[in-house]
């Protein structure tokens, strides 16, 4: 560790040195780094996929659309918006400032630290990077150790596309980070748990360090039968898609756990068999389209969920496990009970419980019951039952109708409240997430108000109160002695 130590500090010199310098400001910089991010994702494609393919089992077109086709239009995004987000922002001051003038100008923190998580360990190292590159910060990425493939992938690429005095990798595990944590950083973006979130942000507050901790959480779906009977296929296959689709259920934003109202359930659960089957066949284990369980460790963590015998006698289907292929089958759960752990830690698998309510504008009550999740889902065309979703609860996002599709839409900010986390980023937000917003007030030497200055008396009270207000004609009449 004593090597790494040294490694890290050297590293940290270096990024140092390189923001002192003033390269990474220019806008021809950071266009030059994004440019390359999309040059070496294009160059690197099927190595990319090969390592998401050993680390998660991931299909290629899974890994593309979820993983490289992602950070590509990222990058290409913040590549054609650069010119216009760096723009200073012009101020309109009150009257009451005249004849100063007041603009923002987004200034980069300095010195960052990615650290990312393993279920999406391309996109989330590369996502947050563009971000800061994109806001002119040198950057540290440490990818997670429980993706050692794709984070040996980009220790090794990294460095021989983008400036590697400014951008830097480092591989390991909790020591690392724990070292990484001991030093100094001008901003902190986390990916992972709310528990590794919690040891962030305790390090980052020994410097009032900054941080953005994207976290995740039991993400519910509501499904009100009533107003969407007539596209219950459509829901179904969106539902499908979004918790056995992609990394098997493995994703912060993946569908947790269904509410719908008792009278539906039995008919939904026969309408997921066949949508189960037409994605991945008899035989799902062979279908080469289901990412697999990270770890063993992992993998343990979903048997033990699932092995509590009153969730066991909930399984209406799939249950079956392969601990030697760490596989998971798609499994639908009934009404397991709500004091069991699946239904209070986040799932993380390919697991799908369904839970349901007499009447579905009961769902409201249960979600407030449990913490902000990172995204509510809701399936219905009922405007109230949507205004009360949005009024009445707190969550990282809100989507009607679709599952996932939000992630990749930067036009929003994707981000979690409460312990789902802190910060936004995506597009624009991402530019933002990296940037200080400097407030530039220039004033004129040209006029002076008495007002503001000791001695104080009556006279320059009433003027403060006016001014205060903006009460701009009463104060002209004060002035003129029209008024005490
Ligand atoms: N909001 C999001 O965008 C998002 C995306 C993906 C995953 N997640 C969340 O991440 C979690 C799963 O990911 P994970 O298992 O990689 O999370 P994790 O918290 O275990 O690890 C995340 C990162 O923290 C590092 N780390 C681990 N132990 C540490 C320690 N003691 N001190 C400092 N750093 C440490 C890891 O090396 C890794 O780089 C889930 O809760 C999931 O919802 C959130």
């Amino acid at each position: 560790m004593e090597a790494m130590k040294e490694t890290v500090d050297q590293s940290l010199r270096e990024m140092r040195d390189t923001f002192a310098s003033g390269r990474t400001r220019s806008v021809k910089w950071r266009k030059t780094q994004l440019e390359a991010i999309i040059e070496m994702v294009k160059d690197n494609e099927d190595k990319m996929c090969d390592v998401l393919f050993q680390d998660l089992g991931k299909h290629s077109i899974e890994a593309f659309r979820d993983e490289l086709g992602f950070v590509m239009r990222s990058a290409t995004t913040a590549l054609n918006s650069l010119d216009k987000w760096v723009v200073p922002r012009k101020s309109n001051l009150p009257l009451l400032f005249y004849p100063a003038t007041g603009k923002v100008i987004s200034e980069p923190y300095g010195t960052v630290l990615v650290l990312s998580s393993w279920n999406f360990p391309i996109s989330l190292s590369l996502d947050p990077m563009i971000g800061a590159i994109s806001a002119g910060n040198t950057v540290l990425l440490k990818a997670s150790e429980l993706s050692p493939n794709a984070s040996a992938l980009l220790a090794k690429t990294i460095p021989s596309y983008l400036d590697n005095k400014a951008i830097k990798v480092i591989e390991g595990g909790p020591d690392v980070a724990t070292i990484l944590l001991q030093h100094q950083w001008d901003k902190i973006f986390f990916t992972g748990s709310p528990r590794i979130g919690k040891i962030i942000m305790a390090a980052a507050a020994e410097h009032l360090t900054p941080v953005t901790l994207e976290l995740g959480g039991k993400c519910p779906t509501i499904i009100d039968h009533h107003s969407v009977s007539k596209d219950m296929k459509s829901v179904v296959k969106r539902i499908s898609g979004g918790k056995w689709g992609s990394c098997s259920g493995q994703a912060c934003i993946s569908v947790d756990y269904i509410l719908v109202e008792q009278s539906f359930a039995s008919s939904l659960i026969e309408m997921f068999k066949p949508v189960i089957r037409s994605f991945f066949g008899e035989n799902p284990k062979e279908s080469g389209c289901v990412a697999r369980i990270v770890t063993k460790k992992h993998f343990q963590r979903l048997s033990r969920l699932l092995n509590d015998p009153r969730v066991q006698a909930s399984i209406v289907y799939g249950g079956s496990m392969d601990e030697e292929k760490l596989y998971v089958e798609p499994t639908i759960l009934l009404n397991p009970p709500l004091d069991s752990e699946i239904m209070n830690e986040e799932i993380f698998g390919p697991v799908l419980p369904i839970i349901t309510l007499r009447d579905i504008q009961e769902s409201i009550g249960f979600i407030k019951s449990k913490p902000k999740p990172l995204a509510i889902y809701a399936f219905t065309m009922d405007e109230k039952l949507k205004t009360r979703i949005l009024s009445e609860t707190s969550s990282g996002s809100v989507t009607f109708n679709d599952v996932m599709i939000q992630y990749m839409c930067d036009a929003l900010p994707f981000g979690g409240v409460g312990e789902s986390g802190m910060g936004r980023y995506h597009g624009k937000y991402s530019f933002e997430c990296f940037s200080h917003e400097k407030a530039i007030m220039e004033g004129s030497l040209a006029m002076d108000l008495e007002a503001r200055y000791p001695p104080w008396n009556n006279f320059k009270l009433t003027f403060i109160r006016l001014a205060f207000r903006e009460a701009y004609f009463k104060l002209v009449l004060l002035m003129l002695g029209l008024k005490r």
